[in-house]
């Protein structure tokens, strides 16, 4: 059974990929905070900016096989010509992710992305994977294809990743919790400032900004 709190069409908004139309599955939970408001303070990750609490949201449910959910995901994507693409984000997907899930959004002709905070192994067949670390968490996955770090974590300062075998090094300026947009969020535009300053003096970091909170789109 797989937990998906909600599925929809946009455009990626982060890391090396942005721009790219995709199909976002947002898995149910996460190990490193409950999703409820009343535990955010005490929780491993406590600046999360999703809702990731059940299964009600736009095209969510939960689906009894692999089968069912790609052939759900991919009613989502256009008749068009263009390379599907899904992102499996959560919540935590690696907690419901399996070899069959991936296997069968490739038979419905899906190249399968993942956004994760890497604490879980990471199962086969992924074709882009993106470590996001969070605090003191520790990260299990040694290699990916990018790291993207939310920036700025006194836990989690970039030093600590560069061991890690990736081909892209982002930091993505940490936006406050409940904001919709970057001109609604002053906290965003000053850590936009530190991730950037950070940046400029260790050129290995590129800069990436959520961009669907730019266009403010999904
Ligand atoms: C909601 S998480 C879900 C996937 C996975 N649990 C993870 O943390 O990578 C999706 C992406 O949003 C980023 N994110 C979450 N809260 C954020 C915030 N307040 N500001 C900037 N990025 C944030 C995460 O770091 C991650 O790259
Ligand atoms: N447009 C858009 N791009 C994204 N990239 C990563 C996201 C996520 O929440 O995993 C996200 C998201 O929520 N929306
Ligand atoms: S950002 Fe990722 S790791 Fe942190 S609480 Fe949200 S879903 Fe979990
Ligand atoms: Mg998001």
């Amino acid at each position: 059974m797989y937990r998906v709190k909600e599925a929809f069409y946009t455009l990626q908004g982060e890391g090396a990929q942005a721009g790219r139309a995709a199909v976002f599955c947002r898995f149910s939970k996460c190990n490193l905070w409950t999703g409820r408001e009343k535990d955010r303070a005490t929780a491993v990750c406590d600046f999360c900016d999703t809702d990731f609490l059940g299964t009600d949201g736009q095209n969510g449910g939960a689906f009894e096989t692999a089968e069912a959910l790609s052939a759900h995901i991919r009613r989502l994507w256009p008749d068009a010509p263009g390379a599907p693409y899904v992102v499996c984000t959560g919540g935590e997907p690696l907690l419901q992710l399996d070899e069959k899930l991936i296997d069968a959004f490739h038979q419905q002709g899906f190249e399968v992305g993942v956004e994760t905070n890497g604490t879980l192994p990471a199962p086969a067949g992924i074709d882009w994977l993106c470590v996001s670390p969070k605090a003191n968490a520790p990260v299990v996955i040694e290699a990916c294809d990018e790291l993207k770090l939310v920036y700025p974590q006194p836990k989690a300062m970039p030093e600590r990743f560069t061991h890690i075998n990736a081909r892209h090094f982002f930091l993505s300026p940490m936006a406050s919790p409940s904001a919709p947009d970057n001109d609604t969020d002053p906290v965003k535009q000053s850590n936009t400032r530190k991730a950037t300053d950070y940046c400029l003096a260790h050129p290995r970091w590129r800069l990436t900004l959520q961009m669907h909170k730019i266009i403010g789109i999904d």
